[in-house]
């Protein structure tokens, strides 16, 4: 580990006093490694029967799990069917601590690269909806990625400053999570580089922008809804700071106790206005634990109210109806068929709440299914992730050591033998073992490639 600054060692000594010189060894040791299930494609008995790597679970998520830095999970063919995303351990905590049940209306305020909103999407098992931010326009391009990726169908991907979407969606979210910018101080061993960035001036500077964050939230959170605030630095005025402010300028807002575990920290009230109910806030920390640094506080509105109500208004003309009946005519389709909008020629399934959006700046708005050519319809990359393998008429399903799995990744036209796929021709779902990766289409006996330019692995 490279040199820390001076000016955060000073600070962590007087936080941590007699644990400080722990702490400062806890940079001596190497980083973890994470892997979460991806619930939405297989449970986590059945990937550990087929995992190849060597996993212990992480103990604050049931779906989490360390692996060790030689397994290269992100080089394995499941990793491009979605089963899983790579994650440190700490981070797995924020979606663990919030309790997303299907049906909930889901706000994920600073969301990209998606860590935490692919699981909070999981957890909905396609009801209800996902709505998935990020202030920055490329960082939600890789959002839009790993939701696909992971199959997520019933979401809305903005990229909105978090005033906008707030005019929008007032009291809409049963749940909301703020994985707020912060300083990233928790990171200087994962990322030594964000410790080259750092200077005394970032925690209230990111105090100041978490703030702002926390006031859209509240305001888009209904009454009884739940808000999950969490960071991944150590400072005081980012952590138990902007709690203390919502504790005062929002008297709705109550902290609530979560599971802790073996090694979490409870919230230090001196570190904020010295309001006991600071205790209720968890913190991770590197020495006490097997993760990167982390603060963590679940708070709820007070009041109650009922359910959002799903609307929706748009139907696709006679002829886009006709092609899409063909190409899905006896799929059992994992996504409601009375939420079809076709845009242009491109045809989406929407998310059940969809009027409440009009102004907003978005990537992604539900299910990209796919296009309408002339007198056809040609299936979408994301319709492929959010399939299980059964629910497409015909398949090639290859094992993960099939050397065809590699070209197919590439873009490569693959010879198929009679009888390999479900069907002798036309559209084919591709799968290893029996989890989609894409569509190709089988032309006298060759694949033709439909794996996306954009995914591909050079
Ligand atoms: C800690 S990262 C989020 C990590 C993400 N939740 C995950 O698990 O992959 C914070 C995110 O906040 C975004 N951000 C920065 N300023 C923001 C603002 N004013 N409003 C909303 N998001 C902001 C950044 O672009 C960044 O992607």
């Amino acid at each position: 580990m490279e040199q820390l600054p001076k000016a955060f060692l000073t600070r962590m000594e007087d936080m941590l006093q007699d644990e400080y010189t722990a702490f400062l060894k806890s940079y001596e040791n190497p980083r973890h490694f994470g892997l979460r299930v991806n619930t939405l494609k297989i449970s986590v008995e059945e990937f550990l029967k087929i995992s190849p790597f060597s996993l212990t679970p992480v103990p604050w998520t049931p779906n989490g799990f360390y692996f060790e830095e030689t397994d290269h999970p992100a080089k394995h063919p499941y990793y491009a069917a979605g089963l899983y995303y790579l994650q440190e351990p700490s981070a797995m905590a924020p979606a663990a601590l919030l309790p997303v049940t299907p049906g909930d209306y889901v706000l994920d305020l600073c969301a990209a690269p998606g860590g935490k909103a692919t699981e909070l999407g999981a957890r909905l098992e396609n009801k209800g909806m996902l709505v998935a931010n990020d202030i920055s326009s490329s960082r939600a391009k890789a959002l839009q990625r790993n939701i696909e990726l992971c199959g997520i169908p019933n979401s809305f991907i903005t990229n909105e400053v978090p005033a906008s979407l707030a005019k929008a969606m007032p009291e809409f979210f049963d749940k909301i999570l703020v994985d707020a910018p912060c300083s990233g101080e928790g990171m200087f061993r994962k990322e030594p580089a964000v410790a080259k960035t750092w200077d005394e001036t970032r925690p209230a500077f990111f105090a100041k922008l978490q703030r702002e964050c926390v006031w859209s939230a509240i305001s888009m959170l209904k009454p009884g809804g739940l808000m999950l605030y969490s960071t991944c630095t150590f400072s005081p005025v980012e952590n138990e700071g902007t709690i203390s402010f919502i504790l005062e300028e929002y008297p709705d807002m109550e902290l609530l106790e979560t599971d802790s575990y073996k090694g979490f920290s409870k919230g230090n009230p001196a570190w904020g206005n010295g309001d006991p109910e600071l205790t209720k806030c968890l913190r991770i920390f590197p020495h006490r634990m097997d993760g990167e640094g982390h603060f963590m506080a679940l708070m709820r509105k007070k009041g109650s109210s009922g359910q959002t109500l799903s609307d929706f208004r748009t139907k696709p003309d006679k002829e886009a109806q006709k092609l899409l009946t063909e190409f899905f005519a006896g799929m059992d389709i994992p996504f409601p068929a009375d939420r079809i909008e076709v845009r242009s020629s491109n045809v989406y399934c929407l998310p059940p709440a969809n009027n409440h959006f009009k102004g907003i700046r978005f990537l992604r708005n539900g299910l990209f299914l796919g296009e309408l050519k002339k007198n056809r319809f040609e299936p979408s990359q994301p319709l492929a992730l959010a399939l299980k393998a059964g629910q497409f008429p015909s398949r090639l399903c290859l094992s993960p050591q099939d050397e065809r799995i590699g070209r197919y990744l590439k873009g490569e036209t693959l010879p198929v033998e009679k009888g390999e796929c479900t069907k002798d021709k036309g559209w084919q779902l591709i799968c290893v073992d029996n989890f989609p990766l894409g569509f190709g289409k089988l032309v006298n006996g060759t694949l033709k490639n439909k794996y996306p330019a954009g995914w591909r692995i050079h």
